[in-house]
């Protein structure tokens, strides 16, 4: 499973690509919004911070399919090649999502809250499909077995498109869509954070430090002792 920042805060990304394996960004016009910064001169210094390898997903804005597709083309155009434009799973997204592909860009489905979404996007040629895991948790559905139920229809369909989960709340839910291994999980910075955090890790180090500077003197190391 790729692991992605859900996030445009350039300083928890910059962080968090230098501390963790991240496979790209995605950001969706709220997330953009809460910079305050003009989008394109934010998603080009993401684009600059993860380097021209990592995927990077920004979303159309455009209400009809037309504008969805202008929207699509400036995003591939300009951020440079392993960029996916997002488009909602929606009927004028889908129609959008085929004129994408058979021009060449790389198309990302959002906004999916059922599998049938993700079965028409996947078969449009979209390259991932993001259903929302808390957000259908709150609507009290079961947000995982959804996504799990999107990765099964991919692969007993031959449809070559992905999951890349999306809108997390908790390490629960990263680590159960890990366990069946769907493609991708976009997870904000916060929750990447807490991935990692159980005071239990954090003695088991502390001891391990206390007891070595026990033996070398404080301050040592391997490397200085
Ligand atoms: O769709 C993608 C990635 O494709 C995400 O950026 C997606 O928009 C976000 O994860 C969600 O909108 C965030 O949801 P929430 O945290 O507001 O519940």
């Amino acid at each position: 499973m790729k692991l992605l920042i859900d996030d445009a805060d350039v300083n928890a990304i910059r962080r968090l690509i230098d501390y963790y394996p991240i496979d790209g960004v995605t950001t969706n016009p709220t997330i953009l919004a809460r910079s305050g910064r003009s989008p394109f001169d934010v998603l080009g210094e993401i684009r600059s911070i993860i380097g021209p390898e990592a995927e990077l997903h920004a979303q159309v804005t455009a209400r009809d399919a037309a504008g969805m597709i202008e929207d699509g083309r400036r995003i591939a155009g300009e951020l440079g090649p392993n960029t996916f434009a997002k488009v909602p799973s929606v009927p004028e997204g889908f129609k959008a999502m085929k004129a994408l592909v058979s021009e060449g860009v790389k198309v990302t489905a959002t906004a999916v809250y059922t599998p049938l979404q993700a079965y028409l996007a996947g078969k449009a040629g979209a390259s991932y499909a993001a259903p929302y895991i808390n957000r259908i948790d709150n609507m009290g559905y079961d947000g995982v077995a959804v996504a799990c139920a999107i990765h099964d229809i991919f692969r007993a369909n031959g449809i070559a498109c992905n999951v890349l989960a999306a809108s997390f709340k908790n390490s629960q839910q990263v680590l159960e869509l890990a366990q069946y291994g769907v493609g991708a999980a976009t997870v904000a910075s916060s929750v990447i954070d807490g991935l990692v955090k159980n005071p239990a890790i954090d003695a088991a180090v502390d001891a391990f430090i206390s007891d070595f500077e026990g033996l070398v003197g404080a301050g040592k190391t391997m490397a200085s002792c």
